[in-house]
């Protein structure tokens, strides 16, 4: 990467101590007199660079560690050890400064005050980040135009649907215009239109304002649409950091042919061609390696009855699931027991 990266983390790490406790009135005495901890390895020596006006997806199963990451890239944490630079800053100094450049959208946490419209909450955001009225004014009409919500801004909180509220929330954190966005989530619980509008609006974000984007996201439609570029982490280590498309080929060396036949067959028939995904009726579903694709649809194509075929990569979120289920398993947990 040849400019400055926008944010770099070298070796960061984070492990949480973690009071260990029991049930019973004995355990509870003992618990106050030799506390024991146990070590929660979140995040295990993690390095990447992202330059600037990047959009890069941050993918992990459940407890790999993202949020912890990202918290520690906003400076809401310490690390146990490593470095984090954020557009200039140590995030964790939470200067002023880099504050106004950088902002952390949670999608299971609301900064929006309930009852209040959200016009109001956007004024304190004004006020706390020193935005002029006029700067002010300028800035919701044209992030409300950019989210479709002009006319939803003088509403409580409380009555707006669950995807206006979340694009209110974008708003609402944009407001100061960070040049750096770390979403966590953004689309959480959305249904799939409010899902495709606030994916298109980071996309014109980032366009617009050159902003750069680290987002973590369950639905893979999010990563595919707008990250060309992946960071996989598991069990707190980074194990992939490239193309979500070199994602495909590194840990999905095969692809997958859909066949529609002109009448049924057993299953025997497909194991000469490929590992067989699903057979249904006249419908079939083989992977097939990679580097034998051709000639296997040749022989296909020759040996079987087929009406209809088709070549695909295989569903973004098998292959994930398949990253997860051969990586080497560190441990996250050591029975690190001290006493206090
Ligand atoms: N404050 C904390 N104290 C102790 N352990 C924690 C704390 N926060 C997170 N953890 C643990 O650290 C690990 C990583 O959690 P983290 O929230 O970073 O994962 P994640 O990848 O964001 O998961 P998810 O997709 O479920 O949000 C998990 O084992 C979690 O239980």
């Amino acid at each position: 990467m040849s400019a400055e990266p926008i944010i770099l983390a070298q070796d960061l790490t984070k492990h949480y101590r973690v009071a260990l406790k029991e049930e019973s009135l004995l355990a509870t005495l003992r618990h106050f007199l030799f506390r024991q901890y146990r070590t929660v390895k979140a995040v295990e020596g993690v390095n990447f660079q992202i330059a600037r006006g990047e959009v890069v997806g941050f993918l992990g199963p459940n407890g790999a560690g993202k949020t912890t990451t990202l918290k520690m890239l906003t400076g809401l944490i310490h690390p146990t050890r490593g470095k984090a630079v954020v557009a200039g800053h140590i995030p964790w100094r939470r200067e002023k400064a880099f504050l106004k450049k950088i902002t952390l959208v949670m999608g299971n946490k609301q900064q929006l005050i309930w009852d209040l419209p959200a016009l109001d909450t956007f004024r304190l955001n004004a006020a706390i980040y020193d935005i002029p009225e006029g700067e002010f004014r300028k800035r919701v009409s044209e992030l409300s135009e950019m989210l479709s919500l002009t006319n939803k801004l003088h509403q409580p909180v409380r009555k707006l649907s669950l995807g206006e509220r979340m694009k209110a929330e974008l708003l609402a954190a944009l407001l100061h215009r960070p040049e750096v966005l770390f979403l966590d989530e953004p689309t959480l619980g959305l249904d799939v239109n409010a899902q495709v509008a606030v994916r298109e609006f980071i996309r014109e974000y980032n366009r617009r304002y050159g902003a750069t984007v680290l987002l973590t996201s369950h639905y893979m439609a999010d990563i595919a649409a707008l990250a060309e570029r992946v960071l996989v982490i598991h069990q707190g280590r980074l194990l992939y950091d490239g193309p979500l498309a070199g994602l495909l080929e590194r840990f999905a060396p095969y692809r997958e042919v859909g066949l529609t036949l002109a009448y049924p067959l057993p299953r025997e028939a497909f194991l000469a061609f490929g590992e067989v995904r699903d057979l249904e009726g006249l419908k079939a579903r083989l992977l097939v390696p990679r580097e034998r694709l051709t000639e296997r649809v040749a022989e296909i194509l020759k040996r079987l009855p087929v009406e209809d075929l088709e070549v695909r990569d295989p569903p973004l979120e098998e292959v994930i699931a398949r990253v997860y289920k051969i990586a080497p398993s560190g441990p996250t947990q050591s029975p690190a027991l001290e006493e206090a």
